[in-house]
């Protein structure tokens, strides 16, 4: 019996009042009682035949998405979830991220320092981020993940959607109704990051309407789509701010609430059966916050499993939550109903003091910032985490059932009681629990073991020391049935609907970016500047002249590859994130993505460059005859494609820019000495490397346009020694001076590395470059679909 001193005082009436009016304005969303067990049964929600509707006065009869069909309803399980990540960079870490680590042998590693006898051990390779962690969430519920920073929630989310980096060693089973996550299932799930990421030109309106039209199913009409982004927008808010480009660092676009509802509403398009957001009140005030938690929880109450990170929510939000599972460094504190989790502190001894928002109260308690008279703050987390770890063990789907525990947590408090006393005070500045020792003492509790066993985890150890990521061989099985049985793959779109939207999409994503002021400029300027360096120098047929035209040839093959390289570099690295985002949720084929990207580079590739060559072309007097312009334009084109390629290649592969531009700009200065222009008598040994040189080509094709069946004249000047070369006095008229003579040879004239007045070499010339154009891309997009091979 309480006396009446423990009882918490009796707080104002006027507290009391503004309570009860919030409530009654909540009543159909806020619970009255603790969820009990009975709320969480394995039936899963009835078909419901209604839409369902947000809150709100405006929107009450806004429609948002229907309810999920009985046999659409996902049932999501995480069992026995461990996971690891680096601790510090591997010894001999790649010089380019993503490629394996390039091992030095032994003997060359001569700067190392023996190591001493007495040495500590090496640094761990990894370190574990969750322990052994498990639950569920049902159709109707909504699932928060809660903690302090770095409890692991971010990383619990993304293994439970698949969405895990490579780098993250993991073990455990995440089972959607009992499989394992299939590809199918995956376009039921909506994903909401903690970054919102988006093509920043595109507005509102454009963003949601192309991912509709690349998820929603190929049988909906154009017009239902364009529907369902409207009721979207209208049920998340977003109406004022549908046509504002979303925007990011150098162009202002939509707020960062807005842009968090977009987010959330480009997961709500696909009406998914399961939604998994990860900080999605993150930036929004705390009616939005409140708007979007009801919101939830109404797209669950139709059918729909809810799982949220949430960092730090006010009373009010906390009502909203179903469920909790409380983390604090990696390890379970409180699994079970949200509402019942101060019910489970106070029964271990750590009551929520009076005023004290219970989500502020179990967030100290998770950072070890809540201590009593015999337990410090870190003690009582380790105490906390073992009754629950054990609670578990024997609860591992629903958690702490407050209706059936009270014998079971006296044995916990008991046994904790006497292995404190046997074992001393623990050490409170311990960075890592030693979990052996405490799981050991809740294991030695009556009752069955659960899956909390302790020698999973140990077995999970070895998983991790020997690098490869353990998943029980029935769910592995049960993954190649599922999959097995999985009727063909269902995309959005179609394949030349896909490659359509996404062109589209690339080309007005860019339009900002693309045939600006500068490039505009870029190009004139140059290309006067360049036509008026060879102005009257070349445009008759001396050797000299020859040879300087020869100079201007090699300036535009090499302006223009070396700028479209550049640019290239960053092409992917740019959209990496968002491929990996898009590709993830299943919106389309790699494929797609790739050739509609390119594509829509083109009509770019063949303008921009166009003002150049016109005025360079003609202030240079190159050759004055059509098909010798449109061989010339079209091979610079060529030239620059090729460039393109290699840039797109270095940048998918290494991604770093910073990497890339540094060996983009060793490959661009070797292709240019051995282009033929610089050096023309390389040794044999290194000469191969022209080989590789797309200038190589490009020059010599560009030489062939241009002197192909051209006699050139050798002129000299009177009184001159015979033979000297009058590059800056060459007569107008070379064929009527005597001071002129034919050279039998143009190639040799010019020191030309290739014959230009043989049929050999054009065709070589050509070929090697379209080959090297479909080579390069095609290893291009192998490069791509290996980085992104994790999802
Ligand atoms: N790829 C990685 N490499 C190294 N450490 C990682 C990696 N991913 C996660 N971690 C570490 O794992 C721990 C958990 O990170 P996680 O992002 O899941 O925390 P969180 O609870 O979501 O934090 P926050 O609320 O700040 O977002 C952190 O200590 C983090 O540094």
């Amino acid at each position: 019996m309480k006396s009446d001193a423990d009882k918490p005082p009796t707080p104002p009436a006027s507290i009391l009042n503004s309570n009860t009016h919030l409530l009654q304005s909540h009543q159909e969303d806020i619970p009255r009682e603790p969820p009990t067990r009975q709320s969480f049964s394995t039936e899963l929600p009835r078909e419901r035949s209604h839409t369902i509707t947000i809150g709100g006065e405006q929107d009450d009869d806004t429609e948002i998405l229907e309810a999920v069909p009985h046999d659409k309803q996902i049932f999501l399980e995480y069992v026995q979830l461990n996971a690891w990540v680096p601790s510090a960079a591997p010894v001999g870490s790649s010089f380019i991220p993503g490629l394996p680590a390039i091992s030095i042998p032994a003997p060359l590693k001569f700067w190392q320092k023996k190591p001493e006898p007495d040495a500590a051990p090496a640094t761990p390779q990894s370190r574990q981020i969750l322990y052994n962690i498990q639950g569920c969430c049902r159709p109707g519920e909504v699932l928060a993940f809660m903690g302090p920073s770095g409890s692991g929630k971010t990383s619990l989310l993304s293994i439970i959607g698949a969405r895990a980096q490579s780098a993250m060693k993991r073990s455990g089973d995440c089972l959607f109704n009992g499989q394992p996550l299939t590809k199918k299932l995956k376009r039921q799930i909506g994903y909401v990051m903690q970054d919102d990421l988006f093509y920043e030109s595109l507005t509102v309106w454009e963003t949601l309407d192309y991912a509709a039209a690349l998820r929603l199913p190929q049988h909906m009409s154009k017009q239902a789509k364009q529907k369902r982004v409207q009721m979207v927008i209208t049920a998340l808010g977003l109406e004022a701010c549908k046509n504002t480009i979303i925007g990011g660092f150098f162009m202002k676009g939509i707020s960062g609430g807005e842009r968090k509802r977009a987010s959330i509403g480009h997961e709500m398009l696909i009406n998914p059966s399961v939604m998994l957001l990860d900080e999605p009140t993150s930036g929004l005030d705390s009616t939005s916050a409140m708007h979007l938690l009801q919101l939830l929880k109404k797209l669950s109450l139709s059918g729909r499993a809810i799982v949220t990170t949430i960092h730090q929510p006010s009373s009010r939000l906390f009502l909203q939550l179903d469920k909790l599972l409380l983390l604090s460094k990696g390890h379970a504190l409180y699994y079970g109903p949200a509402q019942s989790c101060d019910d489970w502190f106070d029964r271990l001894g750590y009551k929520l003091p009076y005023r004290v928002n219970v989500a502020d109260f179990i967030l100290d308690l998770s950072s070890a910032d809540v201590s009593r008279e015999d337990r410090g703050g870190e003690e009582s987390r380790m105490h906390l985490i073992a009754c629950s770890e054990n609670y578990q063990a024997h609860h591992p789907q629903d958690g702490y059932d407050p209706e059936n525990t009270t014998a079971e947590l006296a044995a916990l408090r008991g046994s904790f009681r006497s292995h404190s006393k046997s074992r001393g005070k623990a050490d409170q500045n311990q960075n890592q629990m030693n979990k052996g020792d405490l799981i050991d003492s809740a294991a030695s509790l009556p009752g069955p073991r659960g899956k909390g066993d302790s020698t999973d985890s140990s077995s999970a150890d070895r998983d991790v020391e020997t690098g490869h990521v353990s998943a029980p061989n029935e769910a592995a099985a049960a993954n190649t049935a599922a999959q097995a049985q999985e009727p063909g793959h269902v995309w959005g779109a179609s394949y030349t609907a896909q490659l359509s939207i996404l062109f589209r999409r690339s080309v007005r994503s860019r339009r900002n970016a693309t045939l600006s002021f500068q490039d505009f400029a870029l190009f004139l300027v140059i290309g006067v500047l360049a036509g008026l360096f060879w102005l009257q120098k070349c445009g008759n047929d001396t050797v000299g002249a020859a040879q300087n035209t020869l100079g201007l040839l090699f300036v535009e093959a090499l302006f223009l590859s070396f700028r479209q390289m550049f640019v290239a570099l960053f092409t992917f690295p740019d959209e990496y994130k968002m491929l990996l985002k898009e590709r993830a949720s299943g919106m389309y084929r790699l494929s797609a993505f790739y050739f509609a990207r390119l594509a829509s580079d083109l009509p770019l590739d063949f303008a921009i460059p166009t003002i150049f060559l016109i005025i360079v072309y003609f202030m240079g007097h190159l050759r004055y005859s059509a098909a010798a312009f449109f061989a010339n334009y079209f091979t610079v084109i060529l030239i620059m494609l090729v460039a393109q390629s290699y840039g797109l290649f270095l940048g998918t592969v290494v991604m770093n820019p910073k990497t890339a531009q540094t060996l983009a700009a060793i490959i661009m200065i070797v292709f240019m000495l051995t282009g033929g222009y610089f050096t023309r008598n390389i040794a044999v040994w290194i000469s191969w490397f022209k080989y590789l040189s797309f200038i190589f080509y490009g020059y010599g094709l560009l030489a062939h346009i241009e002197f192909k069946d051209r006699q050139l004249y050798l002129c000299t000047t009177p009184n001159a020694n015979p033979g000297a070369v009058q590059t800056f006095s060459d007569p107008p008229d070379p064929q009527n001076n005597p001071n002129c003579y034919p050279v039998p040879n143009t190639s040799e004239a010019l020191g030309l590395p290739q014959q230009v007045n043989t049929h050999v070499w054009t065709p070589i010339n050509a070929c090697a470059l379209v080959g090297m154009l479909i080579l390069i891309r095609l290893f291009t997009y192998m490069a791509l679909r290996h980085k992104t091979s994790q999802l």
